[in-house]
Parts: structure tokens; C-alpha cells; sequence
């Protein structure tokens, strides 16, 4: 796939035929009459049939509305103004409705008004403020006022945020926002009265130029290090935008959940995780959040969803999220607000294919919101991102964006680690590498540091299992996470981690991205990741949230591949490069791990296997 709107019109196209039936709208509605004269006959004769067939339904149902006598609780909850009026019948509306209708902006459409005069007054909140613009979605209208203490600030303050926070934003529609420096200059809101940011002092670099986008309906891509709090960068807009739009209302007897925004982890503790700072943000506003994830109870999962009528957001794995969507049990077709987070993950090899499908579930690309979020953006999926997204603004944080002959830059960016973590290569004989951990363990646990907790990577499931034990044999207090545990003994383990109980928690990738675990002192990689991208996940465990950390890296022979990026991430963070690593070579190989994604992946050891027969 190379083009953005190859991509656009696959979203629909790879649901699942009950997917299909559901959501169809024209936009999903790309069929084999696309290519084929013979079949657009058919097609063009079929829908002339529909239309009919409806056309005598919407009589019949009108007939029956008038007999009703106007029972408006009925009509209500059974009319759907959203793409699902193909799964259920439309009935008609009461004069009054119709009116209220009549009222609504044009949703269907991404407008994006012409912005609104500068000295325009927004006194629903009483501030005053400066509107900048308004876009509609699927239902929502967004009109980001940027506040008059924000206008107010001296544009040299400004500069010198962006400068100094190394700011990029690129935006093809040229909108200049500018970064919310402080809390109290974000446009005010019921959430935000209910003081969330308590425990912070300002926003972070990528929340703070994010935002203004984001409250704006636009769709984002933000990149910035490890640890930066991108995940309060895409919650505040996405409940910020749930809060202020109505729910669509759906028939009583329905228990399909539908939710208003999704966002997408590739990790259930990743998503575990996001789901809990969602759901404490939300519950301000009222609104609620459900986590899906493989490895534990679908029952319990389908009775949290069905509580309350189904859940605002969902946070979820692709595969327990594909689960769903194809037992009917939950549906994206309400969903204005969709993020991808780890997104190039999200976008490589092992998941696209399940990200066409949860986004085809979704409205089209004009209907909703759809953010991004990653500390690294390899070149591979940003054709593929695009096409999920209408003109996305990228969002920049660190000094990687190289300028483009405009002087704006051209939107490449460079992989780069956290610069607040130190660290240190070490070129040792594989063999000796078990022998080296520990030591390094025991030298960075000695006296008061005795409880630092301590994050040991490795490449493979059975050599985590190697490592753990060798450890433990040691008497090293050890725990592991791994795709080949049972998920209540990954969550057992990261737990006692987080507590402190255990102070080394050996792992697999599946603990590389997002986790957020306070206090991790020290990364040591074992066995070098599948990608250098991964190496800046793993090692971004540590100096978090403005924190300092350390990392240590063993590496061998026979990683020799990824020798010459590496030596670009130690430079491009100041880290001095080992004469021994130099020696393997400084050519940066392109072409990232074809297997990784699958390799990462986590599957659901509870299912059977397939099997497969031979006719
Ligand atoms: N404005 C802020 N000020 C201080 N701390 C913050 C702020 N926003 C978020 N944090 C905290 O920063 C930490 C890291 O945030 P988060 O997990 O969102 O990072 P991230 O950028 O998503 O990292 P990763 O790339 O590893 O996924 C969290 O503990 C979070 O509570």
C-alpha cells in the first residue's frame, strides 16, 4: 500500500461482512463494481431495488408512526440518525423533531469555517476569549476559542516556548495556534473546573502545542519522547469532545455498545493503563470507560459493556476489539473521537490489518476525529497513517525535524531517545552476558539503592523464562512479563514491580511501550530489540515525566545490524559511543524487521488453535 487514499477506502473494505451490514455508509460502500463495468450494472440494479423497497417500508412505517398517536418515548429511542439506519428501520419523525433537526449544522461534511473575527467575545463560559475557528463531526461542533489570557501573552514568549521546547508543527492548512503555556489558558470547560491537572505545574511540550489542534476537531499526529504525557495529550480533547456533543440515542432492546471514541493499544497492560487515567478524567464529566483486552473474561468484559447502556469509551487490544465488533456486541459506529496510540506500532506489519478493520468499523476519516500518538515515527507508516486521516497537523517535539526549503521543515523526522537518559553500551561475548546482568544488578543495587527497581529486557519469551530462573537461583527478587504467562500472572508480576515487592521485573517487548512505572531506576537490555525504534521504547521505561534514568545495553555480535543506528540514537542524545561498537559498522540498515509486529503481537493462549483440513 503506498498512497493515502488507497488506504482511505480500504478502512471499509476489510470489515467483516457483519462489520459490513452494520456500518455501511457510501464511504464503506467500495465494491468489486469499483473495477469491473459488468458488476456496476448489478450494483447500480440492486440499490435501484433498495431504494424501492425502502421507499414502500418508509410508507408503511409512516402509516403505523401515525397510528402510534405519536408516542414520542417510542419514536425516540428507535429513530438513528447515524449510518446503523441500515440495520434499522427509520421511522418517521414528529413535526417537532423535524424542526430541531433543521436546526443542526451540516454534519456530514468536514467544514472548517472561516475563522472567526479576532475580537469575537465567547461569553458562554464567562471568559473572555477569542474564537478561532469551528469544525463539525459526525454530530460534534468544535470551536476552539483561544482565551484572552493566551492572546494576551507577547508573541516573543511565545517564540521562545517553541524554541526552546524544540517545537515543530506542521500544518497543512495553515492554522496558527498558539501552545497553551499554561493550564489556565485553556478555554474553560465543566471538566476542566473540576481541577484535573491538580498535581501538574504546566502542561507538557507536546500538550501544550497538541491541544489547540486537538479542542479544534482536527485530526493529529504527535510525536514526542518517552514519558512526555501524551496520553493526557489526546485525553483531555477526546472527553473534552464526548462531553460537549449529544449521545445518539438508540432502541431500548439494542445491546449492541457503541461507543463515542476508541482508542487503540497494542498491549493489554498498555491499555489497562490508558483505560485508568481515561476513566478517572471521565468520571468528572460523567462519562465512563471500558477496557477490552484478550487473556481475561469476555463475560465480564460483555457485563461492564452492557452496564449503563454500553461505555463512552473504549479502550482496547485490536484482537479482543475485533472479538466484539464481530459478535455485534459492540459497535464504532457513534464513535467521533479514534486514537491510535504507539501508533507506528499500531500501523506496522502486525496490526495494520487490524487497524483497517476497527477503523472501517468506525465512521468515515471526514466524520471523525482520528488521533496519533509515538515518541518514534519511522518512515514505513506515515503513508499509511495519512490515509486513516484528513489533514492531519503533525506535532513535533525535540530537535529532529529537519527543515524543508520553506525553512518549516519538510515533516522528516529523525529517531531520537530521551536526552535526560544516560546511557552506557557495553560489547561483551554472548555468553558471558547472564554473568554480566548480574553483576550489574548486584553494583546497581548496592547499599541504599537496594530497592531500586530495575527493568531487564530480553528478546524472547524462553529466554526470559532463562533469565528469570538464573536469577531467582541467585537470589535475585525477580518477577517476569511475558506473552507465554497466563494474564493474571503478567498482571501479578507488573504489580509487585509497581509496589516495590519484587525490585527486577525481566520482560519481553510486550513491557517495551507505554507502561508507565514510577521509579524505574535502570534498564538493562539483555538482548538487543528487533528495531531501534524499540530500543528508545525499552530504554524510555526509565526518565520519565522530567525524571533522570539509566540504561545499560549489552550488545553482541551478533546484533551487529543495528550497530550503526544505534551509534545515531548515542549522538543524537550526547552519549558517548564505544570504540567496540564503532568497530561493527556505522551503515544504518532501512528496512525495519519485516517479522516484528507479528512477533510482538499478543495472542490469547486461552483460544484453540485452528484446525485446518485439507479437502
Ligand atoms: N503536564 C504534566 N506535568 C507533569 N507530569 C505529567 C504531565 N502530564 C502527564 N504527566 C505524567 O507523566 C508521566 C508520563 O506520561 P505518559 O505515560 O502519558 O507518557 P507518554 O508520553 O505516553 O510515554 P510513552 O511514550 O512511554 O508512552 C505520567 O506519570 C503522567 O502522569
Amino acid at each position: 500500500m503506498s498512497t493515502g487514499k488507497k488506504h482511505a477506502r480500504n478502512e471499509g473494505e476489510d470489515g467483516s461482512a457483519r462489520l459490513a451490514k452494520k456500518v455501511k455508509t457510501d464511504d464503506h460502500a467500495s465494491t468489486a463494481a469499483d473495477s469491473d463495468p459488468s458488476a456496476l450494472k448489478v450494483e447500480k440494479k440492486k440499490r435501484k431495488q433498495k431504494k424501492e423497497k425502502k421507499h414502500k417500508k418508509d410508507k408503511k412505517e409512516k402509516k403505523q408512526a401515525l397510528e402510534n398517536d405519536g408516542d414520542p418515548e417510542r419514536q425516540e429511542g428507535e429513530v438513528d440518525a447515524t449510518a446503523e439506519s441500515k440495520a434499522q428501520p427509520v421511522k418517521e419523525k414528529t413535526k417537532k423533531e423535524k424542526k430541531k433537526k433543521e436546526k443542526k449544522p451540516n454534519t456530514d461534511t468536514l467544514e472548517k469555517s472561516t475563522p472567526l473575527p479576532h475580537n469575537e467575545t465567547d461569553t458562554s463560559n464567562g471568559t473572555s476569549a477569542v474564537a478561532t475557528g469551528t469544525i463539525h463531526r459526525n454530530g460534534a461542533s468544535y470551536s476552539y476559542h483561544q482565551t484572552r489570557t493566551l492572546e494576551a501573552v507577547p508573541q516573543e514568549q511565545v517564540d521562545n516556548f517553541l524554541k526552546k521546547q524544540e517545537i515543530a508543527v506542521l500544518d497543512p492548512t495553515g492554522a496558527k495556534l498558539r501552545p497553551i503555556l499554561q493550564f489556565s489558558q485553556l478555554p474553560s470547560s465543566n471538566l476542566l473546573s473540576k481541577n484535573p491537572f491538580a498535581t501538574f505545574t504546566a502542561p507538557t511540550p507536546i500538550q501544550a502545542a497538541s491541544w489547540p489542534f486537538a479542542l479544534s476537531g482536527r485530526d493529529v499526529i504527535g510525536i514526542a519522547e518517552t514519558g512526555s504525557g501524551k496520553t493526557m495529550a489526546f485525553s483531555l480533547p477526546c472527553i473534552e469532545a464526548l462531553a460537549s456533543s449529544p449521545k445518539t440515542k438508540h432502541s431500548k432492546g439494542d445491546r449492541t455498545a457503541y461507543a463515542r471514541a476508541v482508542v487503540v493499544s497494542p498491549t493489554r497492560e498498555l491499555a489497562m493503563q490508558t483505560h485508568a487515567a481515561m476513566s478517572s478524567l471521565a468520571s468528572l464529566v460523567g462519562l465512563s470507560a471500558v477496557c477490552l483486552y484478550g487473556g481475561a473474561s469476555k463475560d465480564d468484559q460483555r457485563a461492564l459493556l452492557r452496564k449503563n447502556s454500553g461505555a463512552d469509551i473504549i479502550v482496547a487490544t485490536p484482537g479482543r476489539l475485533k472479538d466484539f465488533l464481530s459478535e455485534g456486541c459492540v459497535s464504532l459506529s457513534d464513535v467521533m473521537f479514534a486514537v491510535l496510540d504507539e501508533a507506528d506500532r499500531m500501523l506496522d506489519k502486525g496490526f495494520e490489518e487490524d487497524i483497517k478493520l476497527i477503523l472501517g468499523g468506525c465512521p468515515p476519516r471526514e466524520k471523525r476525529q482520528t488521533l496519533m500518538f509515538t515518541a518514534t515515527w519511522p518512515t514505513n507508516v506515515r503513508g499509511l497513517a495519512e490515509g486513516f486521516m484528513v489533514e492531519p497537523v503533525k506535532v513535533t517535539i525535540g530537535n529532529r525535524t529537519r527543515a524543508g526549503e520553506d525553512g518549516e521543515g519538510n515533516g522528516s523526522t529523525e529517531l531520537q531517545a530521551n536526552t535526560r537518559i544516560e546511557q552506557k553500551v557495553e560489547v561483551v561475548d554472548p555468553r558471558g552476558k547472564e554473568q554480566r546482568l548480574l553483576e550489574l544488578l548486584r553494583d546497581a543495587q548496592k547499599g541504599s539503592a537496594k530497592n531500586d527497581r530495575i527493568l531487564v529486557f530480553c528478546l524472547y519469551k524462553k529466554e526470559a523464562v532463562r533469565v528469570e530462573q538464573f536469577l531467582e537461583r541467585r537470589g535475585v527478587r525477580v518477577a517476569s512479563i511475558h506473552g507465554d504467562l497466563r494474564q493474571d500472572q503478567r498482571t501479578h508480576s507488573l504489580e509487585a514491580f509497581k509496589s516495590g515487592s519484587t525490585t527486577v521485573l525481566v520482560a519481553t517487548d510486550v513491557a517495551a511501550r507505554g507502561l508507565d512505572i514510577p521509579e524505574v531506576k535502570l534498564v538493562i537490555n539483555v538482548t538487543f530489540p528487533l528495531t531501534i525504534e524499540d530500543y528508545v521504547h525499552r530504554i524510555g521505561r526509565t526518565g520519565r515525566a522530567g525524571k533522570t534514568g539509566k540504561a545499560i545495553t549489552l550488545f553482541t555480535e551478533h546484533d551487529k545490524a543495528h550497530s550503526g543506528s544505534l551509534v545515531n540514537i548515542l549522538r543524537g542524545a550526547n552519549q558517548p559511543v564505544p570504540e567496540e561498537l564503532l568497530k561493527f559498522g556505522t551503515t544504518v540498515k532501512k528496512k525495519a524487521h519485516d517479522s516484528y509486529g507479528a512477533f510482538f503481537k499478543d495472542v490469547d493462549l486461552s483460544k484453540k488453535g485452528t484446525k485446518i483440513t485439507f479437502d
